[in-house]
C-alpha cells in the first residue's frame, strides 16, 4: 500500500521527533531525514509535503544549513518552523538579523489576514477581534523582511513577522513551535497543513497497519526461520505478535530467564505467548549459568558487561540448536528485534559523541556474531503506535502499557553483588509495590498510580539496619522505591505518590517480605541521578 508521506528535514533541533510524534498522531505518515539528503532521495521519497525543523544555527553564520534546492522545485506544499522559516525566508529573498531580544518560552502570538494554516485556528480573541495563539517560542534571530509573494501571517510585539506564507506556492512558515505541547493549537496546525493543505489522506492506523505488515514480513522472510529474543517487554512482545502473525510457526521465540526476572514472569510470558497465541517459545532456564558468571562481581559496569555477554552466549547456543534439530538443515536464517524509530532516529547521523554513563544491554550487536538477516517490523513507528498495534493485535492491555524494563533485569537493581536469595526478596518487595500502584487510583485523574507513573520498582540494598517488631530485635535488608515520570527517559521527575500508598507499600512489604525490615523511598530526580540505581 502507497500512504501519502510527509519529508520532515531536520536542521538539528531537539524537537525534530516531535514533529513526527504529532504528524503521526494526525494519521500521516512521516519520516524524519538530515536536511542534505539528495535531490534523488527527495524525489523518490514523493512526499506530499515537506516540513523543515528548527537548529541551534543562524542562517548568517552557517551558509551551507540550508533546504536542497528540490524541496522550492518539486511543487508541493512546505511548512518552516523555528530555523526553518528563517532559512525559507533567506532562501526565497528575504532576509534574518540577529536580535538583542531573545524570546524563550510562553509568548502570546497574533494571527493576521486569513491564510489556510490559521484561519478559525485561535486560543482567544482581543477586544479588537484579533484571534490570539499561545504559544512557545525559542529563537533569538528573526526575519526582518519578507520574501516576494510572501504575506505576514503572525506577529508578537518582539518579533513583527513571527508567521509568514504564500498561499499560492503552498509555503508557511512560523518561528515558534506548533510541534511542542505548550503551543496549545499546534496539534490543530500541524493536522491543517498536512491534511488540509498538503491533502494527505490521513490513512495511518495502526488496525489496518497489521495487514500491510504482515504481507511485508511474509514477502521478506518467505519460507525462511526466525528467531527472536522475547523478554515480555513491550516492544518484543509486539514485535512477536505480529511476526507469528505473518509466519506462525517458522518463528521461534527465545525467552531467556536469567533468574533477575519479575516475580512470575516466566509463567506469564510462557501462558500468553505458548498458552494464548500458540507461537513456539523456547524458555531457557539459564540463572545457574548468569549467577554463576556473577558470582562475587560487584562493579556495575562489569555486571552488565557480564550479562550482554551470556546473552550472546545463550542466542549462539540456541541458534545452533535450531540448526541441529531441522532436518531441512536449513535453520534460522533471521533475527527479529523489536527496534522501534526513536532507536532509528536517535541511532543516526547526528548524534555527538556522549560519556557513557552506563552500558545498556539487550540483543543488539548479535547479528554480525550469529550470521543471521535482522527482521525489524517496528522500525518505523513510535511507542505509543507500538501499543497500538499490540492491542490491534489482540494482546492484553495490561501487557502492552507495562513499564519498560531493562534487559539486565534486577542484576541492576541488587546493588553490588548479585545473589539468588537477595532476588528472591527483590521479586516479592517489587511484586507488592507494582500491586499497590496497579489498585490505587488518584481521584483528580482517575488514573491508576501505575499508569500514572512511568517507570517504577524497587531496588534492593545490601545493608542492614536494626529494627523491632513483636516485641523482638530485627537486623535485616533495606529497600528502595523508585518512581519517576518522564516522557523520554532521558530526564525524569520523582513521581509524587501519595504518602498513603507508601504507607501500605512499606507496611504490606515489612509485614510480608521476612528478611526486609526497612523500606526507604527515591527522591532523587535524573539528571543528576539515574532512572536505575546500577
Ligand atoms: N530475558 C530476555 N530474553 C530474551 N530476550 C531479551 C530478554 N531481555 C531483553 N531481551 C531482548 O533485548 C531487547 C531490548 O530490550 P528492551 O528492554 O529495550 O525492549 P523490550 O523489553 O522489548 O521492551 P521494553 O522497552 O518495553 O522493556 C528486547 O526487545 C529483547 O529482544
Ligand atoms: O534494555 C535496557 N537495557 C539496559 O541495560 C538498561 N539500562 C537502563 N535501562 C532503562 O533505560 C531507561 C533509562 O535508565 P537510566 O536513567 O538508568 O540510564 C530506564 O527505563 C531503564 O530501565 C535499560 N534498558
Ligand atoms: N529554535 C530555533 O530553530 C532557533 C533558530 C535560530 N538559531 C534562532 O535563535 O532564532
Ligand atoms: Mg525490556
Amino acid at each position: 500500500m502507497q500512504h501519502d508521506k510527509i519529508l520532515i528535514l531536520d536542521f538539528g533541533s531537539q524537537v525534530t521527533q516531535l514533529i513526527a510524534r504529532r504528524v503521526r498522531e494526525a494519521q500521516v505518515y512521516c519520516e524524519i531525514h538530515p536536511n542534505d539528503v539528495s535531490e534523488d532521495f527527495i524525489r523518490a521519497f514523493n512526499p506530499r509535503g515537506i516540513i523543515l525543523s528548527g537548529s541551534h544555527a543562524s542562517t548568517y553564520e552557517d551558509h551551507q544549513l540550508r533546504a536542497p534546492q528540490q524541496v522550492w522545485d518539486l511543487g508541493v506544499p512546505v511548512l518552516g518552523i523555528c530555523y526553518g522559516m528563517q532559512t525559507m525566508a533567506v532562501q526565497l529573498g528575504g532576509s534574518v538579523e540577529w536580535s538583542d531580544h531573545r524570546e524563550f518560552g510562553y509568548a502570546e502570538v497574533r494571527a493576521h489576514g486569513h491564510t489556510k494554516l490559521l484561519d478559525g485556528v485561535e486560543d482567544f480573541r482581543t477586544a479588537e477581534g484579533h484571534g490570539m495563539l499561545k504559544v512557545w517560542m525559542s529563537h533569538g534571530d528573526k526575519v526582518t523582511t519578507l520574501p516576494p509573494g510572501f504575506k505576514l501571517m503572525a506577529s508578537t510585539p518582539s518579533c513583527p513577522i513571527a508567521g509568514m506564507a504564500d498561499e499560492a506556492r503552498g509555503y508557511y512558515a512560523v518561528q515558534f513551535h506548533p510541534e511542542v505541547t505548550h503551543t496549545l493549537q499546534g496539534h490543530a496546525m500541524l493536522d491543517r497543513f498536512v491534511r488540509g493543505i498538503c491533502g494527505c489522506k490521513g490513512d495511518w492506523i495502526m488496525g489496518d497497519y497489521i495487514e500491510e505488515a504482515v504481507a511485508r514480513i511474509r514477502e521478506q522472510v518467505g519460507d525462511e526461520e526466525v528467531i527472536l529474543g522475547l523478554s515480555g517487554g513491550v516492544d518484543s512482545s509486539v514485535a512477536a505478535a505480529l511476526i507469528h502473525r505473518a509466519i506462525g510457526d517458522q518463528l521461534t521465540c527465545v525467552f531467556v530467564d536469567h533468574g533477575l526476572l519479575r516475580l512470575n514472569e516466566g509463567r506469564m510470558v510462557m501462558e500468553m505467548f505458548a498458552g494464548r497465541l500458540h507461537a513456539k517459545v523456547v524458555h531457557v532456564e539459564a540463572a545457574e549459568q548468569f549467577m554463576g558468571h556473577l558470582q562475587g562481581v560487584t562493579d556495575p559496569e562489569q555486571k552488565r558487561k557480564i550479562i550482554g555477554r551470556e546473552f550472546v552466549e545463550v542466542f549462539k547456543a540456541e541458534a545452533a540448536k535450531l540448526k541441529a534439530a531441522d532436518a531441512s538443515a536449513k535453520g534460522a536464517k533471521w533475527l527479529a528485534q523489536g527496534t522501534i524509530y526513536p532507536d532509528v532516529v536517535e541511532s543516526g547521523g547526528t548524534q555527538t559523541k556522549k560519556a557513557t554513563i552506563k552500558s545498556h544491554h539487550n540483543v543488539g550487536g548479535l547479528p554480525e556474531q550469529l550470521g543471521l538477516k535482522l527482521l525489524e517490523p517496528l522500525r518505523e513507528l513510535f511507542k505509543d503506535e507500538v501499543r497500538e498495534l499490540g492491542v490491534a493485535l489482540g494482546l492484553p492491555h495490561d501487557m502492552v502499557y507495562r513499564h519498560p524494563f531493562p534487559g539486565p533485569g534486577l542484576g541492576v537493581r541488587i546493588l553490588g553483588e548479585v545473589k539468588a536469595e537477595f532476588a528472591a526478596l527483590l521479586q516479592r518487595a517489587d511484586h507488592i509495590f507494582i500491586e499497590e500502584l496497579r489498585k490505587t487510583v488518584d481521584e483528580a485523574t482517575g488514573k491508576t498510580w501505575y499508569d500514572l507513573t512511568s517507570q517504577a520498582f524497587t531496588v534492593f540494598l545490601p545493608v542492614k539496619s536494626v529494627g523491632v517488631m513483636g516485641d523482638g530485635r530485627t537486623y535485616d535488608y533495606v529497600v528502595a522505591l523508585r518512581a519517576v515520570q518522564t516522557s523520554d527517559f532521558m530526564t525524569a521527575d520523582w513521581a509524587e505518590l501519595p504518602y498513603s500508598l507508601l504507607k501500605r507499600v512499606s507496611s504490606r512489604i515489612i509485614n510480608e517480605v521476612r528478611g526486609i525490615n526497612r523500606v526507604t523511598y527515591d527522591v532523587s530526580s535524573k539528571p543528576p541521578a539515574t532512572i536505575e540505581w546500577e
